[in-house]
């Protein structure tokens, strides 16, 4: 019997809604490239129930104790006395998600001789040290493509919020019961005729410039691997070897790599110095791709004219993180990829990447970060260890 370790963000601070906003969720059942969504042999929730939380266990609870495996959920991971380090020694199975990281580090990883498998009940396992997977022979799995379009969504709704600088304009209606419409407009633009590129332009960089090409702008990317030309001629794309060639040249970047040793701290005083004064900058990729206060510094002298995202380092990130209260930002918490939409997807995809493992069947290659001592599957083609 196996021990499966899962590590989730804290249940609601009011406790479960009483009820969902909505009744149900669109039943979709192929991601944009074909791939289908999660094909679970059973699922024990209702899609659209929270089940990314403690509580919600992500719906694994009666499926693995049926089998007679142990199940510990925690949120409890900081420290060599949180519950996920004093559970990890003996566990066979660890799943963690972005949006509330278990750091699996090369230590810990050492001080867990069972641990056999990771899964990332989301998309980006860099909070897995990869080096040290491959050298344990640990298999990295994630729930690839499940909150792709979730994230791309949010991007393009924070580009939006920035250029047209919304959320100081709902401020003034909620704040202030005065009609300040020259304070709404003074930083105010439309995002039609700009230029908008994307760093990397996998499924959530694709799926952003699919959604923006509708706005009359013009679209740019970079990306270690050249989209195929009829997808660059049907959305008219202008391609950039390298990312300094695109910050220079668009209005606004939306940042969409994995965080790997080529992208971490990448966007640093240099290259965000050397894009157009007035840009804004979204990253919902994931934090160290942007130096923290390299970030700070742009939007208080109006290098940046915003930046947004929903990506922390650490997460979460403690009270005086500065991306808190600087200026021009429309920073969310990490819950882009964590709809009730996407919960239904990764949770689904978690249960069939352990059913598979469980029952000693191969895991969907599109699944396989790491896999017998090498990056496998999506991870060969965007992650470097
Ligand atoms: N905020 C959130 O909730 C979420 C964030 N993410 C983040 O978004 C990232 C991208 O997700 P997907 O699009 O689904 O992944 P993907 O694997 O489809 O695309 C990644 C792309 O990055 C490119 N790339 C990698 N290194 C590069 C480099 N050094 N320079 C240029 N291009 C590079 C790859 O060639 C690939 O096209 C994830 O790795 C994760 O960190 C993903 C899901 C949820």
């Amino acid at each position: 019997m196996a021990k499966i370790l899962c590590v989730l963000y804290d249940d609601p601070a009011d406790g479960f809604p009483p009820r969902y906003a909505r009744d149900d969720i669109p039943t979709i059942d192929r991601y944009p490239d074909g791939q289908s969504t999660p094909t679970p042999e059973g699922l024990d929730f209702r899609p659209g129930e929270l089940v990314g939380s403690v509580s919600g266990g992500l719906g694994l609870r009666n499926f693995l104790e049926r089998a007679g495996h142990e199940f510990v959920v925690t949120s409890d991971k900081e420290g060599p006395d949180s519950v996920f380090e004093r559970e990890l020694p003996d566990a066979d199975v660890v799943i963690s998600q972005p949006f509330w990281p278990a750091y699996l580090t090369s230590d810990l990883i050492a001080k867990a001789p069972r641990l056999r498998l990771a899964i990332t009940a989301g998309i980006g396992s860099d909070h897995v040290d990869l080096k040290a997977a491959v050298e344990n022979k640990v298999t990295v799995a994630e729930a690839t493509y499940s909150n792709s379009i979730s994230v791309a969504e949010h991007a393009v709704m924070q580009i939006l919020a920035l250029v047209r600088d919304y959320l100081p304009a709902h401020r003034l209606v909620t704040d202030d019961r005065g009609w300040h419409i020259a304070d709404a407009a003074q930083r105010s633009y439309d995002l039609e005729g700009m230029a908008v590129g994307v760093m990397a332009a996998g499924r959530i960089g694709v799926a952003v410039l699919r959604r923006l090409a509708p706005f009359d702008v013009t679209l740019h990317y970079t990306d270690k691997n050249r989209l195929p030309i009829e997808l660059e001629e049907e959305l008219n794309l202008v391609f950039h070897e390298d990312v300094r060639s695109l910050a220079s040249a668009v209005d606004v970047l939306s940042i969409h790599a994995p965080l790997h040793p080529e992208t971490k701290g990448l966007f640093d005083d240099e290259l965000i110095g050397s894009m157009k004064r007035g840009s804004y900058l979204v990253n919902t990729a994931r934090a160290a791709i942007c130096d923290r206060d390299a970030v700070v510094r742009a939007v208080e002298s109006g290098r940046l004219a915003g930046y947004a995202g929903d990506v922390w380092y650490p997460q979460p990130p403690p009270a005086d993180h500065p991306w808190r209260n600087m200026p021009h930002q429309g920073m969310t918490p990490h819950v882009s990829g964590t709809t009730l939409s996407a919960q239904a997807r990764y949770a689904a995809a978690t249960r069939e990447i352990l059913e598979n493992w469980l029952a000693g069947t191969p895991i969907r290659d599109e699944y396989l970060i790491v896999d017998q001592g090498h990056l496998a599957g999506s991870g060969s083609r965007s992650y470097t260890t």
